[in-house]
C-alpha cells in the first residue's frame, strides 16, 4: 500500500490510475440499430462516395449554368425541356447546349448539367421550352458526388460514441454491421454494517442502501455495464471475498463506504489484499470526497468512494465516469481531459462560500435564469444528504488556487 492518505489532486490521481490501465477494450460486432450510445472498436471507412452521383437538392430544371447567364425576368434564357430525370433512375440522356431536364428534390444530374434552376425561377412557355428568369452559378442546388463523404475516408473514428446522426453516416455508407467495444464491466459492493437493503424496514441505527443505487444509474448512464453485489458488513474476510468475485466478473470494481481511517474501515486493506500493484492513493484533495482510494488489481481499476451518497457521486463524476465512458485511461484521454476540464455553463454565483486554498471545491448547485443570466444558487447540505444531489442541477467548481467565491462572481458549472 503506497502513498496512504496524502492527498493528491484529482489529475495526480488520474495519473496514478492511469499507469496500469490498458488502452484497449475487446470489441463486438453488433446490428447497427443496436449500436447508439457504444464507442466503435475501429475505424469506419467509407467503401464508396456518398452520394454516388451529383443530385439536385431542388425542384426544377437541370441545366448547364453558362446557358442562364445574364437571365432576367424582363429577358429570360429559353431553353428547351428535352427529357425528365425520374426519381431512383440513370437518367437516359444528356443535357445539350440550351436543353433543361425536368427534375426532382434528390434527382441525379443527367450528363452535361451542372446546376438545377429552381422551379420558382422558371416560367413555362409550352409544355417544350421554359424560360430561366435567374442564372445559377455551376454547382448552385447541386449536392456533388461524395460531397457527403469520400470513397476511402474515415466516416468515423475509432473511440468515437455512436450518436443518432452517426447511425445516419454509417447506413449512408452501407454499414449494417459495426464493431463496437464491450462496454465497461462494473461491479457494485455497499459496505457498513448499518445498511440494509430498500426492500428492508430499517430498526433504529439501520440505514437503507443509497449507493448502490446511486452508482447503478451513474455506471448505466456512462455506458457501461452496472452489475450488484449487495451490502457487505464491516468484515474483512467477506469483503475480501466479495471484491474478489466482483473482481473476477467485472472490468472496474466501485466500493463505497469504509474509505476514511476508522476502526472498522477495511476497504483498503481488502483493496490491497485482492492484487498488484492494489492501493495506489488514499485521499484526494477534493471537497466532496477527500477519503477516496484509487488502486489497481491486476489491471482493473478499484475505487473506494466516500460512503457519503453525495460524495461518492461527486467522485464517480470526477474519477470514474470518464474511465467508465471510454473503458481505459489510455483510449480515453480525450474523456478524462474533458471531465476535469470542461464545467462549460458560466454563472453568477448567488451567495459566498468559502473553500480551503490547494483543495479542489465542487459545490451542487441550482441554476435559474433570470433578465437572460444564469445564476449558480448552492445547493447547502452535508454530503451525507442524498436530497442535496436530487435538489441540485450540476456541480460548480471552485479552483484549487481560490480561498473562496464571493456572491455575485462568476462560477464554472457542470450539468448532471
Ligand atoms: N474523524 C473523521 N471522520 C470522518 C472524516 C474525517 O476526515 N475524519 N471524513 C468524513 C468524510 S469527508 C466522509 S466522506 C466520510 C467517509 O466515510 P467512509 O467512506 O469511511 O464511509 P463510512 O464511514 O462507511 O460511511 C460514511 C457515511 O456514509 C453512509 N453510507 C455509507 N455507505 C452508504 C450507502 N451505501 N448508502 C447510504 N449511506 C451510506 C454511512 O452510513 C455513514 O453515515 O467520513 C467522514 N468521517
Ligand atoms: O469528503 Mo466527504 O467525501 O466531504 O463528505
Amino acid at each position: 500500500m503506497a502513498e496512504l492518505f496524502k492527498a493528491l489532486t484529482v489529475e495526480e490521481a488520474r495519473v496514478a490510475v492511469a499507469r496500469y490501465l490498458p488502452g484497449k477494450r475487446p470489441g463486438v460486432r453488433l446490428p447497427l440499430l443496436e449500436s447508439l450510445g457504444r464507442r466503435l472498436a475501429a475505424d469506419v471507412r467509407a467503401p464508396e462516395d456518398v452520394p454516388g452521383f451529383d443530385r439536385s437538392t431542388v425542384d426544377g430544371y437541370a441545366v448547364r449554368a453558362r446557358d442562364t447567364y445574364g437571365a432576367t425576368e424582363g429577358l429570360p434564357s429559353y431553353l428547351d425541356v428535352a427529357g425528365e430525370v425520374l426519381m431512383g433512375r440513370e437518367p437516359e440522356g444528356t443535357v445539350s447546349p440550351g436543353q433543361a431536364w425536368r427534375i426532382a428534390t434528390g434527382g441525379m444530374l443527367p450528363p452535361g448539367a451542372d446546376a438545377v434552376v429552381m422551379l420558382e425561377y422558371t416560367e413555362e412557355l409550352d409544355c417544350r421550352t421554359i424560360g430561366v428568369t435567374r442564372p445559377v452559378a455551376p454547382g448552385e442546388n447541386v449536392i456533388r458526388k461524395g460531397e457527403d463523404i469520400a470513397a476511402g475516408e474515415i466516416a468515423l473514428p475509432a473511440g468515437h460514441r455512436i450518436r443518432p446522426q452517426d447511425m445516419g453516416m454509417l447506413s449512408s455508407v452501407g454499414v449494417s454491421e459495426v464493431e463496437v467495444e464491450l462496454p465497461v464491466r462494473v461491479g457494485i459492493i455497499s459496505t457498513g454494517d448499518e445498511l440494509v437493503s430498500p426492500g428492508e424496514r430499517p430498526v433504529p441505527g439501520q440505514v437503507r442502501d443509497i449507493n448502490s443505487y446511486t452508482l447503478y444509474g451513474a455506471v448505466a448512464a456512462c455506458g457501461g455495464e452496472p452489475r450488484l453485489y449487495g451490502i457487505v458488513g464491516d468484515d474483512y474476510e467477506k469483503l475480501k471475498r466479495t471484491l474478489e468475485l466482483a473482481l473476477s466478473e467485472n472490468d472496474m470494481v466501485l466500493l463505497s463506504g469504509g474509505s476514511s481511517v476508522g476502526t472498522r474501515d477495511v476497504a483498503a486493506l481488502a483493496i490491497d489484499s485482492a492484487g498488484e500493484p492494489g492501493v495506489l492513493f488514499h485521499g484526494i484533495s477534493v471537497k466532496p470526497g477527500k477519503p477516496t482510494i484509487g488502486a489497481v488489481v491486476n489491471g482493473k481499476p478499484v475505487f473506494g468512494l466516500p460512503g457519503h451518497p453525495a460524495s461518492a457521486m461527486v467522485v464517480f463524476e470526477l474519477m470514474v465516469a470518464p474511465l467508465v465512458r471510454s473503458g481505459g485511461y489510455a483510449a480515453g484521454e480525450k474523456e478524462m481531459r474533458e471531465a476535469l476540464t470542461a464545467f462549460p455553463l458560466r454563472a453568477v454565483l448567488t451567495r459566498s462560500l468559502h473553500s480551503a486554498a490547494g483543495r479542489e471545491d465542487f459545490i451542487r448547485v441550482r441554476l435559474h435564469c433570470k433578465d437572460g443570466r444564469l445564476f449558480a444558487e448552492p445547493v447547502l447540505g452535508k454530503s451525507g444528504l442524498i436530497s442535496t444531489m436530487v435538489k441540485a442541477d450540476g456541480l460548480a467548481r471552485i479552483p484549487p488556487g481560490k480561498e473562496g467565491v464571493e456572491a455575485g462572481e462568476i462560477v464554472e458549472v457542470k450539468l448532471f
